[in-house]
């Protein structure tokens, strides 16, 4: 019987997870309209040991709860952010926003986990990459993580750690990349392996689609005729050498027997072959972030170095200005199917590293702080999506495909009291000058967006109270997520069974055989 988030609990012996929470102050929440991501109502909340312990109306409460009237907003589970890079050390640097300026800015727009990625430099141990990444995370978090692995090399070790990460470490979902020929590419046969592995071990291959040979070859050209700035980083990754990878990426899943799940989806060839692959039966999830949804590729040509360097990621914000709206329309119907921001911040004395050549600008864009608002102003503003459908994309369909549902991602009785009371009318105007994260860069600069968070509420306590936010170093717990998630490899084994080698019984040939010549 497969094991359930609620099954899995985190008994913590390590001396930095911040004091019990069973002191948790009593939260009453009245008046608002809950959105689920299946259905809206009218109710109230009441929790307790930061837990909800009764959803409905006309509740019998104990005294001394905190009451919130959320006449007039909606009541949503807190947002998860399915792809940070905190504290990441990256092309010689290590990205700005860490575990508490990260997690404090997810908290101040609205989201209440994330989930980073432990990456191994290559021969390092899985096992010991995890255990540092848990050592900076757990001492500084404010709200509640987990984490994804990346495997970045392959080996009969890489094979083991991976067992051990499922089965002892609360791992489920190992990340593979296609690009970065120098630091984390695998080839072909390599990924082929680690998907199969991954089936095996019920756990969720991701992937990093891009061709890392092409870009190789791009760039390489493109600094010989004499393209050094961030203009080169577009050019050297053109959308089809995301489509062809990401293509890639699904047919060698499919050959593994695997679901996969792509991350960074930025262009719209890519996630058009995603939305083919889907229709075709594949298990494919498509993850498009804030930054390709909020913002395009022109940026790269800005005359201002420092404004061009800031929109460097990889896969590239793609030049199409169309792109952001179409790929809110692929996630809106559920062609694509949830979000993250691939947070991976960095100054502008850090982007310099790359201010004579584009191939050595850190790559990474800031969202953490900003994906709630943006998907509410490019997607419930503009009419593509209802309010269920964002709670879908920002967090319930996240707990769901990491098997932390209904743990988290849903305001149900039992679950996590993680909830945000968002006021759907307010705006508010995103700003390197008023961001809570600890990057001198906003990609969103200057936007405003209808959609702000006026209550926070996390593990039970309120970080947010009236739009001020007030959060605890280390008060955020690590979140295993279980293998086997149902809306992952539901449909797995039956397949395994359907598609069964096939062997022909048939008289062996008797003529002849041509004498074979060794090669000279
Ligand atoms: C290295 C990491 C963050 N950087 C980026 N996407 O540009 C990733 O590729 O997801
Ligand atoms: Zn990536
Ligand atoms: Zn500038
Ligand atoms: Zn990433």
């Amino acid at each position: 019987e497969p094991i359930t988030a609620h099954d899995v609990r985190f008994t913590s012996a390590e001396p930095w997870v911040a004091g019990d929470r069973s002191a948790q102050s009593r939260v009453f929440i009245k008046n608002g309209l809950i959105v689920n991501d299946d259905q809206s109502f009218h109710a109230d909340i009441y929790i307790e040991d930061g837990v909800i312990k009764q959803v409905g109306t006309n509740l019998v409460i104990p005294g001394g709860a905190r009451t919130i009237d959320a006449r007039g907003k909606f009541v949503i589970p807190g947002g998860i952010d399915t792809h940070t890079h905190f504290q990441m050390p990256f092309m010689g640097t290590v990205s700005a926003d860490d575990f508490y300026s990260g997690t404090k800015a997810a908290l101040a727009g609205g989201t209440t986990m994330i989930i980073d990625f432990v990456i191994p430099q290559r021969g390092e141990s899985l096992l010991d990459a995890y255990e540092k990444w848990r050592g900076w995370a757990d001492a500084k978090v404010c709200c509640d993580y987990g984490l994804h692995v990346a495997v970045t090399w392959w080996g009969d070790q890489v094979a083991k750690d991976m067992e051990s990460l499922c089965n002892e470490k609360g791992v489920n979902s190992f990340k593979v990349f296609m690009a970065y020929k120098e630091s984390f590419m695998l080839e072909d046969p390599e990924i082929y392996s680690v998907f199969k592995l991954c089936k095996e071990l019920k756990a969720l291959p991701m992937v990093h689609a891009e061709n890392g040979h092409l870009i190789e070859i791009k760039s390489r050209e493109l600094l010989h005729q004499g393209v050094v700035g961030p203009e080169g980083h577009l050019q050297s990754r053109p959308e089809e050498v995301e489509e062809e990878a990401t293509s890639r990426a699904i047919t060698i899943a499919d050959q593994a027997g695997a679901p996969v799940y792509v991350v960074h989806v930025m262009s719209k060839s890519s996630a058009n072959v995603i939305a083919k692959a889907r229709r075709e039966g594949k298990i494919v999830f498509g993850e498009p972030i804030a930054a390709g949804l909020g913002t395009d590729g022109s940026h790269h040509y800005n005359k201002c170095w420092r404004h061009a360097a800031g929109h460097v990621m990889a896969p590239p914000l793609r030049a199409d200005p169309t792109t952001p709206g179409y790929l809110m329309d692929l996630l809106a119907n559920n062609d694509l199917q949830l979000t993250g921001t691939d947070n991976c911040t960095f100054n502008a004395d850090q982007k310099a590293i790359g201010k004579d050549n584009f191939t050595r600008i850190p790559n990474g864009v800031n969202g953490v702080e900003d994906r709630m608002s943006i998907i509410w102003e490019k997607g419930v503003y503009t009419g593509k999506m209802d309010p269920c459908r964002f709670v879908a994309v920002t967090s319930a369909t996240a707990a769901k495909v990491f098997n932390i549902y209904p743990k988290k991602g849903r305001i149900a009785v039992g679950s996590d009291a993680d909830i945000v009371i968002w006021n759907g009318e307010a705006t508010r105007t995103i700003s390197a000058k008023t961001h809570h994260q600890a990057v001198d860069f906003n990609i969103f600069e200057g936007l405003t967006c209808h959609g702000v968070p006026e209550y926070v509420i996390t593990g039970g306590s309120i970080v947010m109270d009236e739009g001020q936010l007030k959060v605890t170093q280390g008060l955020g717990r690590f979140v295993p997520t279980p293998v086997n998630s149902q809306c992952v490899y539901g449909r797995v084994g039956t397949r395994d069974k359907i598609r069964q080698p096939e062997i022909v019984e048939r008289d062996p040939y008797t003529g002849p055989v041509v004498e074979i010549k060794e090669e000279d």
